[in-house]
């Protein structure tokens, strides 16, 4: 089988107006993305995340170097069919509601009459906005709008669908609805390119990460690998009293083979810790 993505030595190189040096915003990247797997490209700012982005959606052109979606060039149009997109910033006309917002790109990719309306429900039940479609974009928060992003780039049930900083300026709340559509895109065999400055986000959800620095991948692989730290081991026990930690200590010290670098209580994350005193909260 063709693999989902498949980027080889991707080199793109820019020429501000102003700027003597031509600027490398792309060195020689590679990247492959399997069906179903969630791939997460990290990097500082202006590290070429959304360039890549772009040039594997055919919408700025290589210097050197090939992008191919499920086996097709892409600069090719075609390739361009099992591919939804949700950009940076995207832009949408503030005067429409979420379902003519829908209607207006699902008429754009060929969708007409019946089946264009049940598509338009469809996704506003998929990123929980049934209660807002007749509602116009300009009242809606950051974290709908991402999610009507996500929706309208799913409309012509595309196989691959890519992500550009999806949880920007979403608060964690709105993030979290967003990491559990990424997660049900998975489950429904969706292949998902996403980038994201939410570290925490892309360890939930990716199955392989890349991260990239001025221009070039300088990691790149499954995420249990890349995080797994090799030479330890952890323990986790429920209820332990001092006692038995106590002699957990002695056995570890009797043996000698092993140090043992840290007990006590383990931490939960700023986020989860947020979610829980907020909108998780059962109040008695
Ligand atoms: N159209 C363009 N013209 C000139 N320079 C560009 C253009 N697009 C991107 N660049 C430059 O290329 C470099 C990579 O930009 P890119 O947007 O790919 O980075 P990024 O990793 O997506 O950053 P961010 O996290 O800020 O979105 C940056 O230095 C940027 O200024």
């Amino acid at each position: 089988m063709d693999p989902a993505v498949e980027i080889t030595d991707l080199v793109k190189t820019f020429r501000p107006a102003g700027r003597k040096e031509p600027l490398l915003a792309v060195d020689h990247v590679s990247l492959r993305i399997q069906p179903g797997e969630v791939y997460g490209l990290i990097g500082p700012n202006g590290s070429g995340k959304s360039t890549t982005m772009k040039a594997l959606l055919g919408l700025v052109s290589p210097d050197s170097g090939t992008c191919r979606i499920f086996g097709n060039d892409s600069l090719k149009v075609d390739s361009r069919q099992d591919v939804g997109f949700l950009p940076e910033n995207p832009y949408f006309y503030k005067h429409l509601s979420g379902s003519e917002t829908l209607r207006f790109y699902g008429k754009l990719c060929g969708l007409r009459g019946a089946t264009l309306e049940s598509r338009v429900r469809e996704l506003l039940e998929l990123v929980d906005l049934s209660g807002a479609g007749d509602r116009r974009l300009g009242g809606y928060s950051k974290g709908m709008l991402q999610r009507i992003g996500l929706a309208q780039a799913l409309i012509q049930d595309p196989r691959l669908v890519i992500l550009d900083e999806p949880t920007a300026g979403v608060d964690p709340v709105g993030s979290r609805q967003i990491r559990d559509l990424i997660l049900d895109l998975k489950q429904r065999g969706i292949t998902v390119f996403l980038c994201s400055h939410l570290l925490e986000q892309v360890q939930e959800v990716c199955d392989r990460v890349g991260i990239i620095f001025r221009g070039k991948m300088v990691k790149e692989g499954p995420l249990e690998e890349l995080l797994a730290v090799e030479d330890q081991t952890e323990i986790i026990l429920r209820d332990a009293s001092p006692e038995l930690v106590a002699k957990v200590r002695e056995l570890v010290a009797a043996d000698g083979s092993a140090e043992l670098l840290r007990s006590g209580r383990p931490k939960t994350t700023l986020e989860r810790l947020f979610l829980q005193e907020t909108v998780d909260r059962v109040d008695p």
